[in-house]
């Protein structure tokens, strides 16, 4: 006989994010990503990244209640992510601090998910 589906349970979905962005923002790899990039001082940055995001303006977002869900949480972080790894070389200072954050993030968001 099918199985009866577990509801999901998505009240606490915005707790999460709250919870991981702050876990974001403490871990000592996040100074690049805490705050937009000057991109009007950094050669080629805007024509290279279409969607700029960074830290600050993620918790912006979840104060103005602009993500429905974890899913578009996760979407923008990853965001960061990508633009880190679109813009510098993987040997650099910036480059690796990316890989060190996604890292952190992907195993911390999947922990937090378990906890359910
Ligand atoms: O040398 C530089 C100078 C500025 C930046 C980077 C590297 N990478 C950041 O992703 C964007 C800003």
């Amino acid at each position: 006989a099918k199985k009866a589906k577990k509801p999901k349970d998505s009240s606490n979905e915005l707790a999460v994010c709250r919870v991981l962005l702050a876990d974001l923002e403490a871990h000592q790899d996040a100074w690049p990503f805490l705050s937009p990039v000057r991109h009007k001082s950094v050669p080629g940055y805007r024509k290279v990244i279409k969607k700029p995001m960074d830290f600050s303006t993620i918790k912006e977002k979840l104060t103005n209640n602009l993500y429905l869900n974890l899913e578009n949480f996760i979407v923008d972080v990853n965001l960061v992510f990508n633009n880190c790894q679109r813009f510098n070389e993987d040997d650099s200072e910036i480059g690796r601090a990316g890989h060190r954050m996604r890292r952190f993030f992907d195993k911390r968001w999947t922990e937090l998910l378990h906890l359910k």
